[in-house]
């Protein structure tokens, strides 16, 4: 069996706002294996990017108030700044949903997958010409090399024309292009596990299938672990191994992805898969899950998703809910289960 290279344990992270403190994620836990792409997937407001920013230790003005991140063996929650940047220099990447609040629209695509370079070989110094940004003639060479080793990530991410393209401009990049010279920037720093918070979603469909197969391959030839995060079971079934159904800051149901997707056990995933317009007739209109997300102030007593579930009981508000082991690695959420199995459960009140 494979290595876990990331456990979370019973994690919360908080903000404070002027409403009050928002319990963004609240309890979760799970792990990824070695080589494993795992999704996490729900509605937006879920918790899903601050989980996903948490194990980066990217949470501010959030702030981890419980729980364990543990990767490749060091525990994140109580790690030194120095440590985390070794980390994000090497072990973990993220690629984010929008590339240009992360590009430098100042600096080439060739210069930002240096510094990433850069970064990976020394996480924990900036040298003086660094600093300086004047390369003397002494490192021209290591330039070079990593001018090259730029060219041959953009490649391997499906940039074509690399070598021409690499003194290019962020602006100058399609939004397709973009993703992937963030996807290059990423890879710079050979990650074990690259987090990847919706990838795909300002993309056409075709540039999105070519993102994810790219993905795929990397995980396939270089072993790379992917957490993927994401509000499309689309893009779920494609590419995950596994998959992490979320809803108000918690973990609804866990399984394999063959597992969850074709016999979901939790209301709010079978609710989420009715959603989907493969499962909605032609020239139907598209189902909804009634209600709204909430929105985590104070946190929720019960289970987050009670007030938009047909089969809500007393005891699903009043809360503790307990987690139910239904098979090897599945773990649902909902003590309605049983009910759920026999009956069949629909988004907004259409009980199967
Ligand atoms: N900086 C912040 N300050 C206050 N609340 C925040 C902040 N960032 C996120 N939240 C809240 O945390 C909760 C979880 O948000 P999160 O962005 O993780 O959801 P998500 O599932 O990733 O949604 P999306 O798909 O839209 O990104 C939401 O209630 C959100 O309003």
């Amino acid at each position: 069996m494979s290595q876990p290279i990331l456990e979370v344990d019973d994690l919360h992270t908080r903000f404070s706002t002027h409403e009050g403190t928002v319990h963004a994620v609240n309890g979760v836990s799970f792990t990824i294996d070695q080589g494993e792409i795992v999704g996490i997937v729900g509605e937006s407001g879920s918790g899903k990017s601050v989980t996903a920013l948490s194990l980066m230790r990217l949470e501010n003005p959030g702030r981890i108030v419980d729980g364990s991140i543990r990767f490749q063996g060091t525990e994140l929650t109580t790690a030194s700044s120095r440590e985390i940047r070794r980390l994000r220099g090497g072990g973990m990447s993220m690629v984010f949903q929008d590339p240009m609040t992360t590009l430098n629209p100042v600096f080439t695509v060739r210069d930002q997958i240096i510094e990433s370079l850069k970064v990976h070989e020394k996480p924990n110094s900036q040298s003086l010409l660094d600093f300086l940004n004047a390369p003397l003639f002494s490192n021209r060479s290591e330039q070079k090399r990593k001018g090259k080793r730029a060219v041959e990530l953009m490649e391997q991410v499906g940039i074509p024309h690399p070598a021409e393209r690499a003194d290019a401009y962020p602006h100058e990049f399609s939004g397709g292009m973009r993703q992937r010279a963030m996807l290059a920037i990423a890879l710079a720093s050979e990650p074990d596990l690259l987090i990847a918070d919706e990838p795909t979603t300002a993309l056409d469909v075709t540039i999105q299938a070519q993102i994810l197969r790219e993905l795929k391959s990397l995980n396939e030839t270089h072993g790379m672990s992917i957490l993927m995060v994401t509000h499309d079971l689309g893009v779920v079934s494609e590419v995950c191994d596994r998959v992490i159904v979320m809803y108000g800051g918690e973990v609804m149901e866990t399984g394999t992805t063959d597992e969850v997707l074709s016999d979901p056990k939790h209301p709010y995933t079978k609710a989420l898969l009715d959603c989907m317009p493969q499962n909605t007739k032609r020239k139907e209109p598209l189902n909804v899950i009634e209600g709204q997300v909430p929105d985590m102030v104070g946190g929720t007593t019960g289970c987050p998703f009670a007030d938009r579930c047909s089969h809500t009981t007393n005891a699903c508000t009043n809360g503790p809910i307990a987690e139910h082991d239904v098979g090897s690695d599945r773990v649902v959420k909902c003590d309605e289960i049983e009910f759920v199995s026999d009956a069949g459960v629909a988004s907004g009140g259409d009980a199967e």
